[in-house]
């Protein structure tokens, strides 16, 4: 008789958002910043969210992490609930906000010391980190001595040198020039080659989202859920020149429509919660 075959059972997802609601509290009962989002990112993967501005965007990646409570619905991590800020999360905003009187090197391994972990140990894949995004022989400079496009690079390393298994990102490039921009992009994907992180990202760029992602969710709605869920077809390793190709002007057209119509559900007023609707 044939042994039947086993199946490997699927892998669950690295980060699962089930029904998630937020509500900032607020005159006239408060804002509904997020109806309800649910969403699953797998381990490895790179999903950026677009949206319109108030969407909700930031506010959900606050929830993942753990920094903001959510009001209904749950998010888990590794298979553990989300209740509050945790060590398996590296998180990058707009501005690096580096500590100003700390040298580039002290400024990557700031998590290190905060979360209590042997410094001496992270020393070198703090330097190594450093060297990847292009700032050897920076590591005694101070913020004040960097470029906007240094200080980001400081930024991405302090998120990955204690190793986390996810990281977020909230408009991290936006406050770049096109060209910094761009060069970040390239960055970003080769550290993510040699690290293999999860990765939510937060852009508005629809081309910085389709070049960087596997998948690409556009938010939407007022208040907003998740109105798109789309694959980027592109293999790795991607060049650049993968956004002169018909197939990524297709996609983007595509998103940018979608986006649209997001725009067209947010341009009414906001909604009280529990307010109903004439
Ligand atoms: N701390 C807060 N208190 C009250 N309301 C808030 C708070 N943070 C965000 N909001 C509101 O929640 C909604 C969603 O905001 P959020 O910043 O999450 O949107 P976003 O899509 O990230 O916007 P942007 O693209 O402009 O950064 C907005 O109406 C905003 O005014």
């Amino acid at each position: 008789m044939l042994a039947s075959p086993t199946v490997a059972p699927a892998e669950p997802p690295l980060v699962s958002v089930d029904a998630v609601q937020k509500t900032y509290p607020g005159r006239s009962g408060g804002i509904q910043a997020v109806a309800s989002a649910s969403l699953t990112v797998r381990k490895g993967e790179f999903v950026s969210l677009l949206g319109p501005s108030g969407c909700g965007k930031s506010t959900l990646l606050m929830m993942v992490a753990g920094l903001e409570p959510v009001t209904a619905g749950s998010i888990a991590l590794n298979g553990t609930a989300v209740t509050g800020p945790r060590k398996d999360i590296g998180i990058i905003f707009q501005d690096a906000t580096l500590l100003p009187w700390k040298t580039a090197l002290e400024n990557v391994l700031f998590p290190v010391r905060i979360l209590k972990l042997p410094v001496e140990q992270y020393r070198d894949r703090a330097h190594e980190l450093l060297r990847m995004v292009g700032l050897a022989g920076f590591e005694t400079k101070k913020p004040s001595e960097l470029s906007g496009g240094m200080r980001q690079r400081v930024a991405i390393c302090r998120a990955l040198v204690h190793d986390p298994d996810i990281l977020l990102m909230d408009e991290p490039f936006s406050a770049l020039d096109a060209i910094t921009r761009d060069q970040m992009n390239v960055a970003l994907s080769e550290i993510l080659e040699t690290y293999h992180k999860t990765v939510i990202f937060v852009t508005h760029s629809i081309r910085e989202a389709a070049y960087l992602s596997d998948r690409v969710l556009v938010m939407g709605g007022r208040p907003s859920t998740i109105i798109l869920d789309m694959p980027m077809p592109f293999p790795r390793p991607r060049k650049f020149d993968i956004e002169e190709t018909a197939e990524f002007t297709q996609i983007c057209r595509k998103l940018r429509l979608s986006i649209e119509e997001a725009h067209a559900d947010t341009s009414a007023p906001v909604r009280p919660a529990g307010s109903e609707v004439e």
